[in-house]
């Protein structure tokens, strides 16, 4: 069941056409589908059924109000990475009791916004960041529940620039040397260690690695255990890939099934932060054909939606489908390089894609509910665009086009020499 799919030669969001939606709200624009937002939520929750756990999913996937909101209906927590994000979960109406924040670099004031709005726990990635949040804890009186973040070197087999989980990586404490920090913090004023955490990298589409990290968390956990140090959960991180063109990630409770095995009857709440597993497939960018340009190297189709609306392409050369809203047969298709505004040679959404085109035609990049928005920009002063939730036959706008008085809110001239 696909909430984005074609009736009667016309591209639908659930029971919208999407022509409709941009008949009011203008190209290029967000759409997103509620029943496949929630669907997924509801998988990775069933899949951890039957045992203590809770879903946090990863804000920075996908952090509009709206959405945030549907998933705090379901009771879902959240995984952060900065105030920002602590900010929009609470707008959101999000349970700060079911927040865990994550991130390298957590300012002494973020720390201090989190610890008096009562979150799960922080994820420490470093010795330096848990001495400023003992210092921090000290300073408002609440002592900070603590996960550590370990980094367990495993290889995540995804793009170097989203792993994670490696030596060489900027994130987590060196599994090798959590141990000892467990040791010294247990009993902390301060600190009360509650967990444990690994995030290996993103858009994984096998098991193995999650499951090599486990092994090596567990037998820390185990470790610990034996010398008294009993915590409470163990936070999975997240990771699981999407089918964005031929990938065959498995389905959550194929990737959590064998998770739970390796767990077997320790007594540990399970922690999961899916992000793009849940957000990704539930989104689409619409765009239109401005021009259509031959040069003798390449057809271009030059389209009103860049690099700064979705950067995935051009950041990591990712693949996403690009699909006609109403395919047409009256014209001849051809092999097209579907390229945005910028000025950058980098921007593009798609390379030597076959489409029958017009100049006018709207165009959809399916896969862009996670990393799409969130990671779009004004370069080159381009107003965002709006962001549409579908709800059956229901269109809501839960973000207006950016305008252009939006660009430079805030800027001042100089005062008159
Ligand atoms: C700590 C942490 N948790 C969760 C996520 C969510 O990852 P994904 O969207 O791949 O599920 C990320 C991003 O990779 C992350 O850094
Ligand atoms: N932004 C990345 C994923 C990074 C995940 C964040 N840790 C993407 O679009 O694939």
């Amino acid at each position: 069941m696909d909430a984005f799919d074609y009736r009667n030669g016309s591209l639908y969001a659930e029971d919208v056409p999407v022509a409709d939606i941009v008949h009011t709200h203008g190209s290029p624009c967000y759409i997103y589908s509620r029943a496949t937002l929630e669907r997924h939520w509801h998988a990775f929750d069933a899949a951890l059924a039957g045992r203590p756990h809770r879903v946090c999913y990863a804000v920075k996937a996908n952090s509009n109000l709206a959405l945030l909101n549907c998933l705090a209906r379901l009771g879902s927590g959240f995984d952060i990475v900065s105030g920002g994000e602590l900010a929009r979960v609470l707008a959101a109406g999000g349970d700060p009791a079911k927040v865990v924040f994550s991130g390298v670099a957590k300012t002494a004031a973020e720390m201090r916004q989190a610890l008096e709005a009562g979150i799960h726990c922080f994820n420490v990635e470093s010795l330096s960041e848990l001495e400023r949040l003992a210092e921090v804890a000290a300073d408002v009186d609440i002592p900070a529940p603590v996960s550590l973040r370990v980094n367990p070197d495993v290889d995540a087999g995804t793009h170097p620039y989203i792993s994670t989980g490696l030596k060489e990586n900027k994130f987590g404490i060196d599994i090798g040397e959590a141990e000892a920090i467990y040791r010294d913090i247990a009993g902390h004023r301060h600190l009360r260690v509650i967990g444990i955490d690994c995030h290996i990298g993103s858009q994984l589409t096998r098991t193995e690695p999650f499951i090599d990290a486990l092994r090596r968390v567990l037998a820390l956990v185990d470790r610990l255990a034996a010398d008294g140090i009993v915590l409470e959960h163990l936070d999975l991180g997240g990771g699981l890939g999407i089918r964005y063109r031929d990938e065959t990630p498995p389905e959550p409770a194929e990737y959590v099934a064998p998770l739970l095995a390796e767990l077997g009857d320790r007594a540990l709440e399970i922690l999961i932060e899916p992000g793009r597993a849940i957000a990704g497939n539930a989104g689409i960018l619409v765009t239109r054909v401005e021009y259509l340009k031959r040069t003798e190297a390449h057809n271009f189709a030059i389209v009103d939606a860049g690099m700064n609306d979705l950067i995935r392409p051009s950041l990591y050369s990712a693949w996403q489908e690009i699909i006609p809203v109403r395919p047409r047969q009256d014209t001849e298709s051809r092999c097209y390089d579907i390229v945005g505004p910028v000025c950058e040679t980098g921007d593009f959404l798609g390379k030597a894609r076959e489409l029958a085109l017009t100049a006018g035609d709207l165009l959809a990049v399916r896969s862009a509910g996670a990393y799409g928005f969130t990671m779009s920009s004004n370069y080159n002063s381009r107003p965002r665009p709006p962001e549409i939730m579908v709800d059956g036959d229901r269109i809501h706008l839960i973000r207006p086009r950016e305008a252009i008085e939006d660009l430079y809110r805030g800027e001042t001239l100089l005062p008159e020499d």
